[in-house]
Parts: structure tokens; C-alpha cells; sequence
């Protein structure tokens, strides 16, 4: 028979497993028209946001249409491409090296760089066109800025229920504990979520689930935690 902390774990599971599976039919029926409507908005707030514009190196992901992620074109093409008068930054994207959780921010510096994988998510190739590594998030010699995530479900304190994969969870530990290690800034950790992934009841966790500091909503920038409250001003509607 399971030991009762088998029995708290197998439950805490279950109820992610349904949790994903609800907001999965939640988006499937969320209106294309509106989709659009928040994906313009979501990407305007973090374009305009002071925190944005004073970043230097950025992690995002590279949003899956497919899997109905709020998109992050508009920030990334912004990022690559920045106009005279923008500040240059790095960009950090995701690339899965396992299916053991293990997962690498890797740098890029066009959209060139990127492939799409079977799971139809764009990622950057380990090399670059020298056949150099490119450089690694955890390997770097200076902190990130600002990461941006991607979730499936969040709360208003910062909850987040992500794919299930467990990628950014684990990142985020070995990212906050080198971040320790270094005495370096802590990064914001910013969510982008359409208006149906921000339910109220408590998001379930356990304690390796890393809470965001901050949502980007279509309705503006909900900073959680008081490091994102120093940071970034509030702008809702
Ligand atoms: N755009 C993006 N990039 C990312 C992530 C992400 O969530 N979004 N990841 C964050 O971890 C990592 C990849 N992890 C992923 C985990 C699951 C699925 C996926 O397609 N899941 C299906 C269910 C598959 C199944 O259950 O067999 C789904 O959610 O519908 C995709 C990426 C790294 N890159
Ligand atoms: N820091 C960690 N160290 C080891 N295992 C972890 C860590 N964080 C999460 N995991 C494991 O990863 C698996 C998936 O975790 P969880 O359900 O929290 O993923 P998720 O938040 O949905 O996914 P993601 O973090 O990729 O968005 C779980 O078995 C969990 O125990």
C-alpha cells in the first residue's frame, strides 16, 4: 500500500492531470477572434512596460500556436530587431534536451537560428553556424533579466500548472539556486496568460513548483510578488 505522503503526491497528480485537461477544452472553445484580440494586447503590455524596455537579457519562449499559447512573435521579432533608438538585448529560448525534465536556454540571435521539433515547438540548434555551442542561460556570466513562461493554468498569487513536463520547474531551480551561488539580481519572472487561464480557486503545487512574480493579461500587468511590485508598475485596466 502507498505511504500517506505516496498517497498526498499521487492526489496533487491527479488533480494537475484534470486541472490541464479542463483548461486544454477551455482554450479548444475560447474564440480564435478573442485569442487574437488578447495575443495583441498581452504583447503590447510587455512591449510598453518600462521593464521591458530596461531588460538586457531576456528568456521567452517561442509560443505554439497549436497548443493554444498566448504568442510571443511580436515580443521576439521586437527582441531580434530592435529599432535604432531601442537598447540591444540577448535573447534566451528553450531547447528540450530529454524527456527527464532537462531543458537549456539557449542564446539566438535570429529567427535563423530556430527549428521546429516534432512537437511543433520552434528551437534553437545546440551550434551556431560556426559549429560553436551557443551560449547556455546556466553557463553565462551574467543574470537574466526577465524570463517569460508559458503555463496552462494560474491563480492571482502566482500559481502556475504548466504542461506537466516538469522543464521549468527544474530550470528554475538550477537557475535561482546559480543565482544564489552568484549573489546575482533575481529575475521577474513573468507569465502570459489569456483571460480563461486565470482561474480562482488555488492552482494545486508542491513545493519544487516555482510561483511567477508576475501576469501579463490582456487586461495589463498584475506584479504578485514585492520583488515584481518594485519592479514594475501596476497597469490595470
Ligand atoms: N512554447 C513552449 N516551449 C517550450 C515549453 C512550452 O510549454 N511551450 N516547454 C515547457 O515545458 C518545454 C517543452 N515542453 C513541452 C511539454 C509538453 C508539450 C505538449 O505538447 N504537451 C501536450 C500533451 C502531450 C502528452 O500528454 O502526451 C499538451 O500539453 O497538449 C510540449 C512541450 C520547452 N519549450
Ligand atoms: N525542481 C525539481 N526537481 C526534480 N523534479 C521536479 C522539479 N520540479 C518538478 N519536478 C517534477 O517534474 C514533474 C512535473 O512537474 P509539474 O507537474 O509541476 O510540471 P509543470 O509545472 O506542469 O511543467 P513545467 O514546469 O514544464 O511547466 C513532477 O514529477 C515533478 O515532481
Amino acid at each position: 500500500m502507498a505511504s500517506l505522503p505516496g498517497l498526498a503526491v499521487e492526489l496533487l497528480r491527479q488533480k494537475k492531470k484534470e486541472l490541464r485537461s479542463s483548461m486544454k477544452l477551455t482554450l479548444r472553445k475560447f474564440p480564435l477572434e478573442s485569442r487574437q484580440e488578447e495575443d495583441a494586447a498581452i504583447q503590447k503590455h510587455v512591449l510598453s512596460a518600462d521593464w521591458f524596455e530596461q531588460s538586457r537579457r531576456f528568456c521567452a519562449y517561442l509560443s505554439c500556436a497549436k497548443l493554444r499559447e498566448v504568442d510571443t512573435t511580436q515580443i521576439v521579432a521586437s527582441i531580434l530587431q530592435p529599432n535604432a533608438s531601442e537598447l540591444a538585448k540577448e535573447l534566451y529560448v528553450p531547447r528540450v534536451l530529454d524527456n527527464e525534465a532537462n531543458m537549456v536556454m539557449l542564446h539566438v540571435s535570429s529567427t535563423n537560428d530556430l527549428i521546429t521539433n516534432s512537437m511543433g515547438i520552434a528551437e534553437p540548434e545546440l551550434t551556431d553556424s560556426d559549429g560553436s555551442p551557443r551560449e547556455s542561460v546556466l553557463e553565462a556570466n551574467y543574470p537574466v533579466d526577465v524570463l517569460l513562461l508559458p503555463g496552462l493554468v494560474f491563480d492571482r498569487s502566482g500559481r502556475r500548472c504548466g504542461r506537466g513536463g516538469g522543464y521549468y520547474d527544474v530550470f528554475l531551480s538550477k537557475y535561482l539556486e546559480l543565482v544564489k551561488d552568484k549573489n546575482w539580481k533575481r529575475p521577474l519572472l513573468v507569465a502570459l496568460a489569456y483571460s480563461v487561464q486565470v482561474v480562482d480557486d488555488p492552482v494545486p503545487v508542491s513545493e519544487t513548483d516555482v510561483p511567477v512574480d508576475a501576469l501579463v493579461l490582456a487586461s495589463g500587468v498584475l506584479p504578485i510578488s514585492e520583488h515584481a511590485k518594485k519592479l514594475m508598475s501596476t497597469q490595470l485596466t
